[in-house]
């Protein structure tokens, strides 16, 4: 069965200043959406409405067409990566994989580099091997949805690939909604696309859209 996620009439304002005006966003269940949008134009916030993490003026999440108020109190509906590191550095995998009842040997099979890590704290493990290992517990527990917020930043080309790869595997199970600086990734992944601009989402179809957006200069 296909699950469809929307958002739309959100209006967020910091103080007096606008953010968010003019939104609608859809994702479903087996496709990738990307959300682009320049530094600051309010893609975490957005993300975070979503979430139900941050209130906003006016919000309307829905799930099959039913509105959801706090859908962070059901992450069988959706998941989230955050920005930052979520895992406490000092938990070890062993620790990680028993909290979200997962299988390690899986993980290391698919992920050779860490074998004989099983025993290892977070914060020994690279930068990249932390956010590859926070990914993972993102996608692979269960949950219709899933959002996440710059899954490549700061990964070597290798790890991002890993993961690119990871992200389209799983897109079988659920729909994922995903922002990132490194746009090139998020074009090449993403089934639907939405630029955020001026308080306002623009369904793209094409790289030429990203430029007339002002996204980018020349592709
Ligand atoms: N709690 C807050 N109070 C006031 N202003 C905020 C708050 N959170 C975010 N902002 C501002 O709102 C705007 C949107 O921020 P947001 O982080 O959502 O943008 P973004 O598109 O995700 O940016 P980036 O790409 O740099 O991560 C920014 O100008 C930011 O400084």
């Amino acid at each position: 069965m296909i699950h469809v996620l929307e958002a739309d009439g959100i209006q967020l304002e910091f103080g007096s200043r606008p953010i968010l005006s003019d939104v609608y966003i859809k994702c479903t269940t087996g496709k990738i959406t990307g959300l682009l949008g320049r530094n600051g134009e309010g893609k975490t916030s957005l993300l975070h409405i979503i979430y139900g993490h941050l209130n906003a003026s006016y919000k309307c999440i829905r799930f099959d067409g039913t509105f959801v108020q706090s859908p962070f109190k059901n992450p069988e509906l959706l998941r989230y990566l955050p920005q930052f590191n979520f895992i406490p550095g000092n938990f070890s995998l062993k620790r990680v994989f028993s909290d979200f009842d997962m299988d390690f040997s899986l993980f290391e099979q698919r992920f050779p580099e860490f074998k004989s890590k099983y025993n290892s704290r977070i914060k020994t493990l690279s930068g990249g091997q932390r956010r590859l290992t926070e990914i993972y517990m993102i996608l692979k527990s269960p949950g219709h949805f899933a959002i996440l917020d710059e899954p490549f930043s700061q990964l070597s080309p290798i790890l991002i690939e890993s993961i690119k790869e990871l992200i389209q595997s799983e897109k079988a199970h659920k729909g994922l909604i995903i922002t990132d600086h490194m746009f090139r990734h998020i074009l090449e992944i993403s089934d639907d696309l939405y630029v955020l601009s001026n308080g306002k989402t623009h369904k793209t179809n094409s790289e030429q859209d990203l430029e007339r957006l002002g996204y980018v200069r020349s592709l």
